[in-house]
């Protein structure tokens, strides 16, 4: 597995990777940050030309709601397409293809029509570059060069002597399910809080080395006694709001609040998640906030980078909790996809406590957005506010 890792590095630093899918070798890089003639280079390194895999949230953006469909019918062809590449097509016109947040402004309608008529059905290559794009939080979307037979001794050479690496598609593929049962905890330690004096940290590592999640046992709560259940609160990652109060959501408020409320009722446990952005990482939602500048939604903005409504997976929250001893639990969320993803894990959610910051003008745009089209409960926020 240590190879799809090192593949992930690879591509955030912009160079290409293959990946091997049966017969088949696919040259893949990322499409963030790709420079002018990289798509070229690529189809050169590979002999073949290059194609831009995307989302089927993306190709929604493009007008194209059953991407690629063609004569493959594979279940594949849902979640993302494959779009080859006119040739020498500007980088401005790739990255305005891949997330612009206009595309048929940039590239004029009658070229984004072509586009949607020369889509072709992902491959299990395709598949596997995007699960490595959304691992490494970058733009979900994929340069990619099919290696022709004349190419093949060439790019083998490469991986060989070390320039090139080389993944299983099928390994790739599973680098978003995460390894159940392997979360290795790695250090702790006691740390006051101002809103909880007894408190310990207590650091988690995925197994892959790629992200670390932190479980704060706050007070003395009894956490193995069978059948109590543990006050707990799964905090996704928010560095804008949690570290420096961004009033643009109510991360920061909801953190403070939780820790102070799981003390006064004599203890719990926080777990903080490194999914900032709901999982599309930081850089990510730098994006999507700009976008939501100019008058998209929260939902609406993470579309057009290609993401779902939202990426947050959490077999590590679960893992967390089974390493801690906790099977029953009160959980604090107004958001029901943690509820549920914590039944499906296997730990008994007894009830739910409601979670609020403040509203006001800033954050109000994004918390109507998740109470009206994501499912949050905050119904009370917003009647407290009429
Ligand atoms: N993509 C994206 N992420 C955001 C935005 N605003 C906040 N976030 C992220 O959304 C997540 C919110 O986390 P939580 O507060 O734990 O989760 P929640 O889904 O709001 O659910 P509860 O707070 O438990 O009710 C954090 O990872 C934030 O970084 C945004 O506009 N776009
Ligand atoms: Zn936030």
């Amino acid at each position: 597995m240590h190879q799809v890792e090192r593949a992930i590095f690879d591509l955030r630093r912009g160079l290409p990777v293959l990946i091997i899918a049966g017969e088949s070798r696919v040259l893949v890089q990322a499409i963030e940050g790709a420079a002018e003639a990289a798509a070229s280079r690529l189809g050169e390194l590979a002999g073949t030309s290059p194609a831009l895999v995307l989302t089927r949230h993306r190709l929604a953006i493009l007008g194209q709601g059953d991407a690629g469909q063609g004569d493959a019918g594979q279940g594949s062809a849902k979640e993302a397409a494959r779009l080859p590449l006119p040739d020498g097509l500007a980088s401005g016109r790739l990255a305005a293809l891949a997330f612009g947040a206009a595309p048929a402004a940039t590239l004029g309608e009658a070229a984004l029509s072509e586009c949607r008529l020369a889509l072709e059905p992902a491959e299990s290559a395709d598949l596997a570059a995007l699960a490595l794009m959304r691992r490494a939080l970058l733009i979900p979307s994929a340069l990619v060069a099919r290696v022709a037979e004349s190419r093949r001794a060439s790019v083998a050479a490469a991986v060989t002597d070390g320039t090139l690496l080389a993944v299983e598609a099928e390994q790739a593929a599973r680098c978003l399910d995460g390894a159940g049962g392997m979360l290795r905890r790695v250090s702790d330690a006691r740390i006051p809080l101002a809103d909880a004096f007894e408190c310990r940290f207590i650091l988690f590592r995925e197994p892959d080395g790629l992200r670390e999640h932190v479980a704060v046992v706050i007070g003395d709560p009894a956490l193995d006694a069978p059948g109590v259940p543990v006050p707990l609160r799964l905090h996704s990652a928010c560095l804008t709001g949690d570290l420096f109060g961004s009033l643009r959501c109510d991360c920061g408020e909801q953190l403070r609040t939780a820790v102070a409320e799981i003390d006064a009722v004599g203890g719990g446990v926080l777990l903080y998640l490194a999914q900032e952005g709901r999982g599309i990482g930081l850089a990510n939602k730098l994006r999507a906030y700009t976008l939501q500048d100019s008058g998209l939604d929260t939902l609406d903005a993470d579309q057009i980078l290609g993401f779902g409504e939202d990426e947050r997976r959490y077999g590590v929250a679960v893992d967390m909790l089974d390493a801690l001893g906790i099977r029953r639990v009160q959980l604090m969320t107004n958001n029901p996809l943690k509820m549920a993803a914590l039944a499906e894990g296997g730990i008994e959610v007894v009830e739910r406590q409601a979670l609020y910051g403040t509203l006001n003008d800033h954050n109000h745009r994004y918390l109507s957005a998740k109470a009206e089209r994501a499912g949050h409960l905050l119904d009370e926020v917003f009647r407290a506010r009429r």
